[in-house]
């Protein structure tokens, strides 16, 4: 398990982080939101080793985490970190190299991404000449080539077309699903609730909330949404939430609870179109979190 404890940070007297924790499992996905500057970056940077907390720290396994730990961790930092120059398939074996694997090995596992990742036909083009996107999937190779026990990911989706996301997505649950935590940031909330088991809500340094989305939901009261066609005027005159009449449809929202009232209630009253509980998503957990 990776723990992040109580990390603090400042920069000259800007608080970045002021108690950040929270844990990701081994095959667990979990997905870091917040607002732009909340600490996202700052504290992938600490748990990667790059920048130092003032205070806290991050444990692997249950210890403290050490510089030969970090090099078994594949990461994607903001900044990308690609030689421009560099042939693609000579830059993805080069970081394995880097990882300690050898030549033959490094090879293999380059072949195997650039492949996954449909980046054969480019194997041989200098990083500079790709688009942005393709030069995403080549950073999502270096991370994993040396096949890491953990993956930290600064926004890996930030800018991908959707064939792009859902290549990158599937590789990363294959990772998850051989028991790798995988840790990323990402402001694409709808993406982090489809593919995430468990997310951190983090706003001006401190985690405002934390848990799978089922549990953050839990917190939040769900709708009940009653669309009757035809009604008569007046049917939901007593009954607690909001109307609004829409031509012949008549739209009831109303916090879930009383529903077997006010089903008769809409029965009786017309033609029930739609009657059911909707739940928050995370987009509105999240406004709701960091407002
Ligand atoms: N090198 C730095 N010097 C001074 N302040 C910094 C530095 N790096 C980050 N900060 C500040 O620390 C806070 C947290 O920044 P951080 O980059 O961790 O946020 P983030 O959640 O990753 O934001 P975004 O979603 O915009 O990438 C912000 O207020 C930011 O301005």
């Amino acid at each position: 398990m990776l723990e992040i404890r109580e990390l603090r940070k400042r920069y000259a007297d800007k608080v970045a982080l002021d108690g950040v924790a929270f844990a990701v499992r081994p095959g667990e996905m979990f997905g870091f939101v917040g607002a732009n500057g909340a600490g996202k970056t700052t504290t992938m940077r600490i748990v990667m080793g790059v920048l130092r907390p003032d205070a806290g720290e991050v444990a692997w396994q249950g210890r403290p985490l050490g510089a030969a730990d970090r090099r078994r961790f594949g990461y994607m930092p903001e900044e990308r970190g690609l030689y421009q120059k560099m042939r693609v398939g000579e830059q993805v074996e080069y970081f394995g190299r880097l990882h300690g694997l050898s030549q033959p090995k490094a090879r293999r596992a380059t072949d195997e991404l650039l492949e996954r990742l449909s980046l054969t036909e480019r194997r041989a083009d200098a990083v500079e000449a790709l688009s942005l996107g393709n030069q995403q999937r080549v950073q999502l190779a270096v991370a994993l080539v040396h096949d890491p026990e953990v993956l930290v990911l600064d926004e890996p989706f930030s800018g991908l077309d959707p064939i792009a996301v859902d290549a990158l997505a599937g590789v990363l649950q294959e990772r998850c699903r051989g028991g790798v935590p995988v840790i990323f940031s990402s402001h694409q909330l709808e993406l982090v609730e489809r593919l995430c088991d468990a997310v951190g809500i983090v706003s001006a340094g401190r985690m405002v909330a934390s848990g799978t989305v089922e549990e953050l939901r839990a917190a939040e009261s769900s709708t009940l949404r009653v669309v009757v066609r035809d009604a008569q005027p007046g049917w939901a005159d007593g009954l607690p939430g909001r109307l609004t009449v829409n031509g012949d449809r008549h739209v009831l929202l109303v916090e879930a609870g009383e529903d077997q009232e006010i089903l008769h209630r809409a029965i009786k009253a017309g033609h029930v179109e739609h009657f059911g509980v909707e739940h928050p998503t995370l987009t509105e957990i999240f406004k709701e979190a960091v407002a």
